[in-house]
């Protein structure tokens, strides 16, 4: 157990004139062990942090509106070389994720020419089910945007791709309701390549890296000791999260020990270069063999 006495200063305080580092925080349940071991630790106060959706903070990364922030891999792809990314953090999955999914009322091999709701709150699972259904099953639906609202998704087409809560509750708790087979999307990944699947990294924007160095690996080093906190705490977390969250304790505990990965080591990065393999090229806007920028040893790979 990690012991949290009150207020400890994990972050040096940044001087007045730079202001706080502006971060980023998913807004769903996945990013939930940060959000805990901030406020745990204290280091929340010592961050100008911005809640969002996936979409909007990879958007608000790339255009300088933040600093340090969870990205979209596909938008952190597009961007890699105006970004680094924080090492041994990530938000993936190393077998079924629970949370990027593609639901369908028929079966896979039917959905040639059909069309397929995308949630807009996603760039990476919506491109991942692209490529499994192109590639792995031979398919190309007819895709179209729509907000991640389950029932106006499904309104307009016999599947949908969906990320995040809104997932988790469309497969454990509307499957039923809307009678939809659930396809799990790092599941799919896994089994066709072996490798984890990495959904976002976490990255900061490469001239705030060249002027605060410093400031980038605490911010860093507070994000690991957050994650650690809340393995140390999991229990007391998922019981306070089930009260509002809407799932049980059991299926909060599955889901941060089981389904997620928060690793990014060799194997996830891996997995990131194959995925950067498979849809790289001129219409993705990266090249296949791109540069990952990676933090501290200033090592590329
Ligand atoms: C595991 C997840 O990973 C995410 C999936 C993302 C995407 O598809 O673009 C972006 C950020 C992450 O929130 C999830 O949202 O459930």
């Amino acid at each position: 157990m990690t012991a949290v006495t009150g207020y400890e200063p994990a972050l040096r305080a940044p001087s007045a004139e730079l202001g706080r580092p502006r971060v980023g925080h998913i807004d769903f349940l996945n990013c939930l062990p940060l959000f805990w071991g901030l406020a745990r630790t204290g280091s929340l106060l010592d961050l100008d942090l911005h809640r969002d959706s996936p979409e909007r903070l990879s958007d608000a990364l790339v255009a300088g509106e933040l600093d340090i922030s969870p990205i979209s891999v596909m938008e952190y792809l597009r961007h890699a070389d105006d970004l680094v990314v924080l090492p041994d953090i990530a938000v993936g999955a190393d077998g079924p994720v629970m949370s990027c999914l593609l639901l369908s009322k028929v079966p896979l091999e039917e959905l040639d020419g059909v069309p397929l709701a995308r949630t807009t709150s996603s760039r990476t699972t919506v491109r991942l089910a692209e490529l499994l259904l192109t590639e792995s099953i031979g398919v190309k639906p007819e895709y179209f945007d729509c907000p991640p609202d389950l029932p106006t998704m499904m309104a307009g087409a016999p599947a949908a791709v969906v990320i995040g809560d809104a997932a988790l509750r469309a497969s454990l708790q509307q499957a039923d309701t809307f009678g939809f087979q659930v396809y799990d999307l790092a599941e799919m990944w896994r089994e066709w390549t072996g490798l984890p699947f990495v959904f976002a990294v976490f990255a900061a924007r490469r001239e705030f890296v060249a002027e605060h160095p410093e400031l980038v690996r605490e911010v860093h080093s507070g994000f690991l000791k957050s994650r650690e906190l809340f393995l140390d705490e999991i229990d007391v977390v998922c019981r306070k999260a089930a009260r509002w969250a809407k799932f049980d304790v059991e299926t909060l505990k599955r889901y941060y020990l089981s389904a997620l990965d928060f690793d990014l080591g060799e194997r996830q990065l891996a997995g990131l270069r194959e995925f950067a393999r498979r849809v790289g090229g001129a219409d993705a806007g990266f090249a296949p063999d791109l540069r990952i920028h990676l933090l501290e040893t200033g090592r590329t790979s």
